[in-house]
């Protein structure tokens, strides 16, 4: 009985041996596609929340740098500076996503981003084995941003009017030089969405946007905006595997695409047009999305690529 029990628990080992090998042979195409390139992570406040979540995707994050891909992680810390808000009794609102940020929270809020949550997300892949490196926008001049200006239709007036979010900020230029030096010497640059004008003012810039105008100026293979929905999804909620732009376009226009996914979207669009090669919208609460999305046929998500003519 004993003894047909350890073979048992032999032939179980050696199949799960067999099937781990496997899943890395399967792999290697994969591995030698994206060698060498650069993919922008952007690492959202909510899939943050949830630890089991957050060691897996240091684990990812380090893994992609262990087999030569270049990561860079650009985080949010939304509800994380809702938290720090709410026990200073700050009251705290958006305007289409984006938080009104006036000079008194603007130090909070560069507190919260660059200090306590980019170290957070440092931790996460150092303790995964590999090197992160966390700076904001402001560090080596990433980040060179100004006063977003805001438009919105105003239905009682029948027009377009500008509204003032204070020091939301939205970049104008991106010098990649610290990436590319950190990248280079083996590091993960984890970014902070904090970024500066020439006179020296910082803004609080929303994490996708960040992201987006990073992953286009290192003309990133791939930027992974990880969300909490499986992808875009359409009208009777089935993902929707591969999205155009005259297909976002019209799905935004029909109300089919609505609220944060629009700036999202949108983010991404700008993304492939300033130089990354594809952006994929995915599911963060899906323990090992970037992998999934890289290393396995079917991918995960929308993608949404550079255009092709
Ligand atoms: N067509 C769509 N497909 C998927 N999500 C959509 C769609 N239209 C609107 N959404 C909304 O967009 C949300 C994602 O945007 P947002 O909440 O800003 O994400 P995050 O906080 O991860 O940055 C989804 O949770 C969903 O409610
Ligand atoms: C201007 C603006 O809204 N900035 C965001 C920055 C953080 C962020 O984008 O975090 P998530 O990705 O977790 O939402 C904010 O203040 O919440």
């Amino acid at each position: 009985m004993t003894k047909q029990k350890s073979l048992d628990s032999v032939k179980k080992a050696a199949k799960e041996a067999h099937e781990q090998a496997s899943v890395l042979a399967r792999a290697l195409p994969y591995l030698r596609r994206y060698t060498g390139d650069t993919i922008v992570v952007k690492y959202g406040g909510h899939a943050m929340v949830d630890n089991g979540l957050s060691n897996a995707f240091g684990n990812d994050v380090a893994l992609l740098k262990q087999v030569g891909i270049n990561p860079i992680v650009v985080h949010g810390g939304g509800p994380q500076i809702n938290n720090m808000l709410e026990r200073m009794d700050v009251e705290t609102t958006f305007i289409d996503g984006l938080r009104v940020t006036n000079a008194a929270i603007i130090d909070v809020i560069e507190m919260v981003l660059a200090g306590t949550v980019n170290k957070q997300v440092a931790t996460l892949i150092n303790q995964a084995g590999a090197l992160a490196v966390g700076i904001s926008g402001k560090d080596g001049g990433l980040i060179e941003a100004h006063k977003l200006v805001k438009h919105v239709w105003d239905e009682k007036l029948q027009r377009e009017r500008t509204i003032d979010l204070g020091l939301v900020g939205e970049p104008v230029r991106i010098d990649p030089r610290v990436l590319y030096a950190l990248s280079g010497s083996g590091l993960i640059p984890v970014v902070a969405p904090i970024g500066m004008d020439k006179q020296g003012q910082t803004y609080n810039i929303n994490a996708d946007i960040a992201a987006g105008a990073i992953a286009g100026a290192v003309r990133a293979s791939r930027l992974f905006m990880l969300t909490d929905v499986p992808g875009v999804l359409d009208k009777d909620g089935n993902l929707i595997p591969e999205l155009t732009e005259e297909e976002a376009k019209e799905a935004i226009a029909t109300g089919v695409i609505s609220g944060g996914m629009i700036p999202k979207i949108e983010t991404c669009l700008e993304a492939v047009k300033a130089g990354a090669q594809a952006a994929v919208i995915m599911d963060g609460r899906v323990p090992h999305a970037c992998l999934l999305e890289l290393f396995t046929e079917g991918g995960s998500g929308t993608i949404i690529r550079a255009n092709r003519t």
